[in-house]
């Protein structure tokens, strides 16, 4: 039996799944797992195919790093193989740049590429490509495919590319490529299948987790999406702030003293619903919190993401869809009810009780918007694309 294994190593935590290959080589889930708060005291939970909890183990150890763990992941990972033949390693890499556009096997070219692009991604491409370099350490000769965040977005309309700056930027690469397009494509497949007819028309995507963003498709297809040049981008995050007047920027270099890297910690690590609760980035700890400033931010949450879904529906020109998935989209029945109430001028009715009971269409049966929840499965979308690249240079 073959099997491919799928690593989407973000800032701060290592998602994975293994899938066995059947006769016809499509991919089956046999395990999966989460190593979560690398950098503060690692926890790893490892699923079955059907979701149960088969493993746990907690390492009270900061200085543990991405390298170290995924080095003890592929030791576990070799013992549980049973028999199976491992044939790829595929990656979720956060940023492609102009160039990749397609998943690609890694080589050292490739990497020397991608590393260029760390400074846009600072949270997950450093993390990304350490690791593949710890795999190429482990099995240098196992084949490892990247499979890029901004590549759905790479065909979308050029003007939702481009940024009102002098057009020699444009050209040399400093435009809006837009993220997590592995779960946007999931997403799309999983609706075409679904409801076909909503999938054909125009549908608003909320992948709202840790990162969060809002994609506009229309038949399937990126059309615009509310990140930019950087994952930074667009909605209001666990630890980044989203859009920000970049006359803030100015200010806090030029009359504020700070520097460049102070900014952007801040501006990565500190914002977002951090930065306006001042207690934590997690939506479920703001949620159980009864301080005004937890509610503060849940709130400046949902008005930012109907406030942005405003706009896509203008890149749209009307809506059909609105699709929420990821920790918050998938979970949070209230964060979804305040989005849904403000755009209720696009059409959108909620039935209260499905929102409540996580169903799959939460909108009632005359809404002139069907809002559905689809759980994301980045790592079945990474499988997916490595095997189509393995089969397509075999051909
Ligand atoms: N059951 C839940 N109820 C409400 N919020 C949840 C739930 N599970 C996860 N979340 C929220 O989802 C967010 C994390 O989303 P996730 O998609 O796992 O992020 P990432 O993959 O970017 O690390 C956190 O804000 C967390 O509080
Ligand atoms: C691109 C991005 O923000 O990813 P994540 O949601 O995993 O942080
Ligand atoms: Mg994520």
């Amino acid at each position: 039996m073959r099997a491919v294994v799928s690593l989407n190593s973000g800032s701060s935590s290592i998602k994975f799944a293994l899938f066995t290959l059947d006769e016809e080589g499509a991919p089956g889930l046999s395990a999966g797992g989460k190593i979560e708060k690398i950098g503060i005291a690692p926890a790893l939970a490892i699923h079955d195919a059907s979701g149960n909890i088969v493993h746990t183990r907690a390492w009270d150890d900061p200085a543990l790093t991405h390298g170290d763990l995924l080095a003890w992941l592929f030791d576990w990972a070799a013992g549980h193989l049973e028999g199976r033949e491992l044939i790829a390693i595929g990656h979720r890499v956060v940023h492609g740049g102009m160039d990749f556009a397609h998943p690609c096997r890694v080589t050292p070219e490739v990497l020397e590429a991608l590393e260029a692009l760390c400074p846009l991604a600072p949270l997950h491409q450093p993390h990304n490509l350490a690791a593949i370099r710890a795999i190429i350490r482990i099995a240098p000769d196992l084949p490892q495919i990247a499979c890029f965040d901004t590549a759905f977005h790479h065909d979308r309309p050029a003007i939702a590319t481009r940024f009102a700056l002098p057009r020699a930027l444009h050209d040399q690469g400093i435009r809006r490529y837009g993220f997590h397009g592995l779960s946007y494509d999931y997403i799309a497949r999983t609706l075409a299948e679904r409801d076909p007819d909503l999938a054909a028309g125009r549908v608003i995507a909320a992948h709202l987790g840790n990162g969060a963003s809002l994609c506009a498709m229309a038949g399937g297809r990126s059309v615009d999406t509310t990140m930019g040049f950087t994952a930074l981008d667009g909605l209001v995050m666990g630890t980044r702030c989203g859009t920000l007047d970049a006359g803030v920027v100015l200010h806090l270099q030029r009359r504020m003293g700070m520097t460049a890297q102070e900014v952007e910690a801040m501006l990565y690590n500190r914002s977002g619903l951090l930065g306006v609760s001042g207690l934590s980035s997690d939506m479920r700890t703001l949620s159980a919190s009864a301080a005004p400033e937890a509610e503060e931010a849940i709130d400046l949450f949902a008005w930012r993401a109907a406030r942005e879904a405003g706009a896509l529906a203008a890149s749209l020109g009307g809506v059909d869809g609105f699709v929420f998935t990821a920790g918050i989209g998938e979970n949070h029945s209230d964060v979804r009810a305040r989005i849904c109430r403000r755009l209720g001028w696009l059409g959108i009715a909620l039935d209260a009780e499905a929102n409540a009971g996580h169903k799959p269409v939460i909108s009632l049966p005359g809404s002139a918007v069907t809002v559905r929840i689809i759980p994301t499965d980045e790592e079945r979308m990474i499988a997916l694309h490595t095997l189509a690249l393995l089969s397509a240079t075999r051909a």
